[in-house]
Parts: structure tokens; sequence; C-alpha cells
């Protein structure tokens, strides 16, 4: 309710009876993505992540917006599932299978983790985009307090 429309392709057609993705609740920042796999799979610590499809496709078509796929918080705490690449970038020219790296991030000799057809396995946040120009220059224009003091330059406390 209230953002903007966005072309949504089904791709795998299961979505239509587990419910397409969407917010769990009324002020749900993300939406949770639904594992479409033909079986459930086992990720073992150590393995590499295993690319799931979503089973949808988007086309944001606008350079303002772009989404971000996330690990869930309880998946990714309790569980140890989170993404092979920490976090996914979907660009808003892109409009191939929404995937997600699924990686078991447990230390060697733990269970591994199970993923079921249609589990609630990550989530996807749609965020605003800046695409600023780059004016090249040999010295910056206005002073700075901070400077190039960085990597801790404040201290802890
Ligand atoms: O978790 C992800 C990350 C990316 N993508 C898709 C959408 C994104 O727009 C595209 C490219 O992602 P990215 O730019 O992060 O990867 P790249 O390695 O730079 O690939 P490319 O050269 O295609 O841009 O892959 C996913 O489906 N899931
Ligand atoms: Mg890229």
């Amino acid at each position: 309710m209230g953002g903007p429309a966005i072309e949504l392709k089904i791709l795998d057609s299961r979505l239509r009876d587990w419910g397409l993705p969407r917010y769990q609740t009324a002020m749900a920042a993300a939406i949770d993505l639904l594992a479409c796999l033909d079986a459930a799979v086992e990720i073992a610590p150590g393995a590499p992540p295993a690319l799931i499809s979503s089973g949808i496709a988007l086309h944001i078509g606008d350079p303002g917006m772009a989404a971000l796929v996330l690990p869930r918080s309880g998946l990714g705490h309790r569980q140890g599932l989170v993404l092979g690449n920490l976090v996914g970038l979907i660009d808003a020219d892109y409009t191939g299978p929404i995937m997600v790296s699924a990686w078991n991030r447990n230390a060697p000799g733990t269970p591994p983790i199970r993923i079921a057809p249609g589990d609630r396995f990550a989530q996807m946040v749609f965020v605003p985009v800046l695409r600023p120009e780059f004016l090249v220059v040999e010295e910056f224009t206005a002073p700075s307090g901070r400077g190039a003091g960085g990597f801790g330059s404040t201290g802890h406390r």
C-alpha cells in the first residue's frame, strides 16, 4: 500500500498457491522471499553457498530505486543462514530471476541447514538510490572538520 508500482513476473507457478513474496506486517520494511526449490536442500557448514531462485523477476525500471537481498534476522542470527554475497544488490535494469546465495556460516561439524520448497528464507528491501556525477577537482572546495581522519580516529568513548 502506498508505494510505487513495479512489474513482477511469476517464474514459478507454485507462488500462486504459496502466495507472492509480501510484507508480513503492516509496516514491515522488507518482503520475504520464498525458496523455489524442486526439493529440500541441506547446506552444510563450510559448503559453497547454494544459489536458490526466489521464483520472481522484477523490472524496477527506475534509476532512483534498487532492491537489497538480506538475511532474515531469526535465520541469520539463530540458525546461521546468511548470504554468500553478504548482501545482494538488485539493479533497476536487471530483469532476470532474483536469486539468493544461501550460505551456512556455522562452524564445521555443526548440523546442516535445511531449506524446503516454499520456505521464507531471505528478505528483500527496496531502497532509494542516488547516482551523482563526479566533478574531478585538484582540491576540495569546502573545508571539512574531519579531514582525512578515519578508521577509529574519533576513539571509542
Ligand atoms: O543476491 C543477488 C545479487 C544479484 N542478483 C542479480 C541482480 C543484480 O542486478 C545482478 C547483478 O548483481 P551485481 O551487480 O551485484 O553483481 P556483479 O557481479 O557486479 O554482476 P554484473 O556484472 O552482472 O553486474 O544480479 C541477484 O539476483 N541476487
Ligand atoms: Mg554489477
